[in-house]
């Protein structure tokens, strides 16, 4: 059986998405029984060099392509922006089609709406890569609001920040050039103010208290700070005290009141946060059954983005595996996986 595709956007995440897509295909059809594949990528320019080999017809500069094409399962947002990615998801949705995005911006601003219509068309919204990284918390924070009352998450969630202040601290970089390393690497946002402002930390908590708390949470009442003020000075005056500057976001509840906030933190250097070094990521939960744990892993990039958004794949296909999906073409095959009653 084939599931098709259709991935929006093939800059970095995209061409991610579609490396591992290529490496691990042979691997998902052995263990699901599908074979996976790319059938359509929306551009916004099909003559920009990319840094993968592929095939040029794949390439569509006409969204409907992908949204109208009924023989598309999945639809992969990895373009980011507000719009026209809304619209694009909202018309997939429709459509009946499963969606994997990576984009936190959209997910903080208008993932509860957009869940919310996925749920009623009875197909999938995943979105494991809008927050940090590799790291599968959406995942295991789904579970833990289950097992546990979590009441505090904190941690690092920008790699481009980690990735500044590691380079200012060890390598004695100056913040500019940090940045442009960063931007090149393919951890920064198109507009890497985003990153050094905090607002990328601020989504990406935004939606972590929306699944924890379930709270959706005006960021105005979040005190919001980045990097950009950050000198060489501070990180060295910082080292003197034995100490190491970090970008942290928290958020907390108690009671029926949560607070939160993303700004540049002192960290002794022997911490274990002081230790999570260049593109890296952590993240601090606490509960009152397990305590507390700690995940640490890259942040950002193109390889483990596309690993979180392959991640989500697997899960909408096991979801035709085990639960169900009704798709008018696909109705028999996928019901003869159906091992669990609805
Ligand atoms: N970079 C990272 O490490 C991470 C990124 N993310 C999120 O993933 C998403 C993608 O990020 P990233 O891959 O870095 O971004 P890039 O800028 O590298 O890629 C964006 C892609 O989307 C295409 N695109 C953008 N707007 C449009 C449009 N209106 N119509 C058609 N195509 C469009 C671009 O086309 P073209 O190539 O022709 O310009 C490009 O291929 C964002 O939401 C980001 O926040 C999440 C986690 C990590
Ligand atoms: N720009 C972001 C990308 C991943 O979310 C970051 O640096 O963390």
């Amino acid at each position: 059986m084939h599931i098709e595709i259709g991935l929006l956007g093939f800059g970095t995440v995209g061409t991610g998405v579609y490396k591992l897509l290529e490496l691990r295909r042979e691997k998902i059809k052995k263990r699901t029984g599908f074979d996976v594949s790319i059938k359509k990528i929306l551009v916004r320019n099909p003559q920009k060099q990319r840094n993968v080999l592929f095939e040029k017809s794949l390439l569509t500069t006409n969204p409907e392509d992908i949204l109208l094409d009924k023989n598309i399962d999945i639809i992969v947002e990895v373009m980011g922006g507000v719009h026209p990615a809304k619209e694009y998801i909202e018309k997939a949705i429709i459509n009946g089609k499963d969606v994997v995005t990576a984009n936190k911006e959209l997910m903080a601003k208008h993932g509860l709406e957009l869940l919310k219509l996925a749920e009623s068309h009875g197909v999938s919204l995943k979105y494991e890569a809008t927050v940090a990284g590799a790291i599968p918390i959406i995942r295991q924070i789904k579970q833990f609001t289950v097992t546990d009352d979590i009441y505090y998450i904190g941690g690092i969630l920008n790699g481009t920040c980690n990735f500044i202040l590691t380079q200012m601290s060890d390598n004695k970089w100056d913040y500019y050039t940090a940045l442009k390393e960063a931007q090149r690497l393919g951890y920064a946002e198109a507009d890497p103010s985003y990153d050094v402002l905090g607002y990328d930390s601020m989504f990406k908590l935004k939606i972590l208290i929306r699944e924890i708390f379930g709270a959706e949470m005006d960021v105005k009442d979040m005190e919001v700070e980045g990097i950009a003020n950050i000198s060489r000075d501070d990180v060295e005056e910082a080292e003197r005290n034995g100490c190491k500057i970090k970008l942290y976001a928290w958020a907390k509840k108690e009671g029926d009141k949560i607070t939160a906030g993303v700004g540049p933190k002192l960290f002794d250097a022997n911490s274990i946060f002081s230790r999570v070094s260049g593109v890296e990521n952590a993240v601090l939960v606490k509960g009152d059954g397990f305590g507390q744990q700690l995940f640490v892993g890259y942040g950002a990039g193109q390889m483990p983005t596309g690993d979180a958004v392959l991640s989500d794949i697997l899960d909408v296909i096991n979801d035709y595996r085990f639960i169900r999906k009704i798709s008018v073409d696909k109705t028999e095959y996928k019901n003869s996986f159906t091992t669990v009653a609805l």
